[in-house]
């Protein structure tokens, strides 16, 4: 299982984050990345642990004011990135433009979707891989796995039917190991998680729960 920590926009420092997630992976074998604000890819980088992007634009270099090159986030230090998160929705043709993008800068890529029938659709882009995140669970208590597994065994059967390379991941309420054994168990091959380690008093604590479902 892959364990993803989207930062957001969350007030977090994300270099005590960044450490305490590359201390956990060392420590436990877990594969761990976590995905800060563009700014500060290149310093969460430095810390040593794999880095994600947010989002990049499907622009190349040109005359893009404002664009997440994927260049630039390669540039930086990313080996991977979100494309259209529910917080950062795009276009049909912009995803498939910042798939593309992603590709060319060599970063991994995870397409988000709102439900199993968006996940078929992104799964036919080719990414390496599809997160169904329930915009209505996001932010919330109770993780996705527990309070609709239909949704992530769905997505898992869509994608599966689409692309079987492409895995699919589930996120929205993760905050626990056992939240991560659920998903394992529904057919996920990794979690999206924010709140439950962004806004925490201890990340390191968290992150040492949520491997111990792997
Ligand atoms: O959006 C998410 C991860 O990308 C999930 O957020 P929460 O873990 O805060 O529910």
């Amino acid at each position: 299982m892959f364990i993803l920590v989207n930062l957001k926009a969350y007030p977090c420092d994300p270099i005590d984050v960044a450490t305490a997630a590359r201390d956990v992976a060392e420590a436990s074998g877990a594969r761990i990345a976590v995905s800060p604000q563009a700014a500060d890819l290149a310093r969460v980088a430095d810390t040593g642990v794999e880095t994600w992007a947010q989002h990049v634009s499907p622009n190349a270099h040109g005359s893009h004011t404002g664009s997440t090159l994927a260049e630039a986030a390669a540039d930086n230090g990313a080996e991977g990135t979100l494309i259209n998160h529910s917080e950062k929705r795009l276009k049909l043709a912009d995803i498939d433009g910042s798939v593309g993008a992603a590709e060319r800068a060599d970063l991994e890529t995870i397409v988000c979707a709102n439900n199993p029938a968006q996940v078929g659709a992104a799964a036919a882009l080719g990414p390496d891989a599809v997160a169904v995140e329930p915009p209505e669970l996001i932010g919330g208590d109770v993780s996705v796995a527990t309070a609709d597994p239909g949704i992530v065994e769905d997505a898992v059967a869509a994608a599966e039917a689409v692309d079987p390379a492409v895995d699919v991941f589930c996120g929205a309420g993760v905050s626990t190991g056992e939240d991560v054994a659920t998903a394992g168990d529904l057919g996920a091959a990794g979690v999206l998680l924010a709140s439950g380690v962004a806004k925490a008093d201890d990340p390191e604590a968290v992150l040492e729960d949520l491997v111990s479902g792997i």
